[in-house]
């Protein structure tokens, strides 16, 4: 495996970076546990319509991201192991790389419950396609797709590595519809965790759904039974959008405009009302000038459980920076990343309303969308990916 080869980790990887986050369980890893540093993002089309291939596949996938999420390589034989006249069955590049935290997250979209693989009474209603928003600009190439895969790792080397092995497991069956990179997580999962800063220089994932929040995780990230469709129990559906940002245009917007958007202060990361990041944001309250200190306009007004009937989302979107755009502009942003009992009910009105009303929408678009059911964990070496949605 991987971790024979590895020289002893340096002082830099702390433990807890290197280690490994265990495959197995109710849940799939990748949702509740700690957000890691980076990310690789893929959707993939399935190009066969053989039912049992598709099956095949999601078994291969599964014991291949089994092994990879415990630091081995892709396959038995590894990249250097196995007969010199075939091409090795892992492609090499993370030889000697710790686990690094990977975990693998799958989820299937819309566009498999079609004709083709006798799914389509097994769509669960959570599925249906979000409505468009105002002022979007979502690109097709860059959305949907039948399946996806959330690599998240502490090394990027290992996420890319993961998700490359899995396209490459894949051939014949699967093509890469489009894949993003992603940077410095934007969100905490879990109290133990600092808040992180989006790339508008903001901490990001404060008054996150976290691992602690047991009773809203079962109320709110969790489907279970009675939603529709059994397969589903003990999953969560996902909804990824793209968001460009006007970086440079947000670079020249004075301070205080920057803190009125968000509707709190940057260096703190605290309510506009308050003085501590974790105080609670107190929205009916008026400044000296009778104004209310958190705008109507503001992204954590418009976006507050209060104002959606308790709707929570938990967040684990990544900074992206793609290089530049040709204009001189960085082609930058957030792709915001949202797991969900039903996007229908948490998703979908909070955008509708911050794409009404937003202050920060001056600064974003949206470019791409994809909504996908991630089923519930793997439980042991004989389950696999998905297996529930297939018998
Ligand atoms: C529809 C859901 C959301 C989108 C899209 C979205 C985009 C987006 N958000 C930020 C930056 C911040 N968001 C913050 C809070 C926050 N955002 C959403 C939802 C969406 N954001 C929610 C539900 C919340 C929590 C609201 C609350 O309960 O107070 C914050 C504040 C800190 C925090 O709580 O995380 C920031 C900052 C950007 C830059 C962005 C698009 C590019
Ligand atoms: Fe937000």
């Amino acid at each position: 495996g991987r971790a024979l080869v590895t020289d002893a980790p340096t002082a830099a990887h702390a433990a807890t970076t290197s280690a490994p986050v265990s495959f197995y369980g109710v849940h799939q890893a990748g949702i509740v546990t700690p957000a890691q540093d980076r990310l690789h993002f893929v959707a993939f089309d399935v190009t066969t319509d053989k039912r049992a291939e598709l099956v095949e596949l999601l078994q291969d996938w599964t014991s291949a991201a089994a092994r990879m999420t415990q630091g081995k390589e892709a396959g038995t034989f590894g990249a250097v192991g196995g007969d010199r006249e075939a091409p090795p069955d892992d492609t090499g590049e993370a030889l000697g790389l710790p686990a690094s935290g990977l975990t693998l997250t799958i989820g299937f979209g819309a566009s498999l419950f079609d004709k083709r693989f006798g799914l389509a009474d097994r769509k669960p209603a959570a599925l249906a396609d979000l409505p468009a928003f105002r002022g979007d600009d979502i690109v097709p190439e860059i959305s949907g797709g039948d399946i996806c895969v959330q690599a998240c790792a502490n090394d990027p080397q290992v996420a890319v590595h993961a998700i490359r092995n899995l396209a490459r497991i894949g051939f014949g069956k699967v093509s890469v519809r489009y894949s993003q990179l992603g940077f410095g997580r934007t969100s905490s999962t879990s109290r133990a965790q600092a808040t992180p800063r989006n790339l508008m220089g903001f901490k990001d994932g404060t008054a996150n759904l976290k691992l602690e929040d047991t009773q809203l995780l079962r109320e709110q990230l969790w489907a279970a039974a009675g939603d529709g469709q059994e397969w589903m129990d003990g999953g969560s559906y996902l909804v990824t959008r793209k968001i460009r940002m006007h970086i440079e245009t947000w670079d020249r917007a004075p301070l205080s405009e920057q803190e009125a958007i968000f509707g709190r202060d940057k260096g703190e990361g605290a309510p506009l009302t308050g003085a501590k990041e974790f105080d609670e944001p107190d929205f009916a309250k008026n400044g000296a000038d009778g104004e209310p200190m958190i705008a109507d306009n503001a992204h954590v007004r418009l976006a507050h459980p209060s104002v959606h009937g308790g709707a929570h989302l938990l967040r684990r979107g990544y900074n992206f920076v793609d290089g530049s755009d040709g204009l001189g502009r960085l082609d930058a942003g957030l792709f915001f990343m949202a797991y969900q009992r039903d996007p229908h009910k948490q998703f979908v009105p909070i955008q509708r309303e911050l794409a009404a009303k937003d202050a920060l929408n001056e600064y974003i678009k949206h470019v791409s969308s994809g909504l996908f059911a991630c089923p519930p964990g793997v439980t042991d070496a004989g389950d696999y990916w998905g297996r529930a949605l297939f018998t």
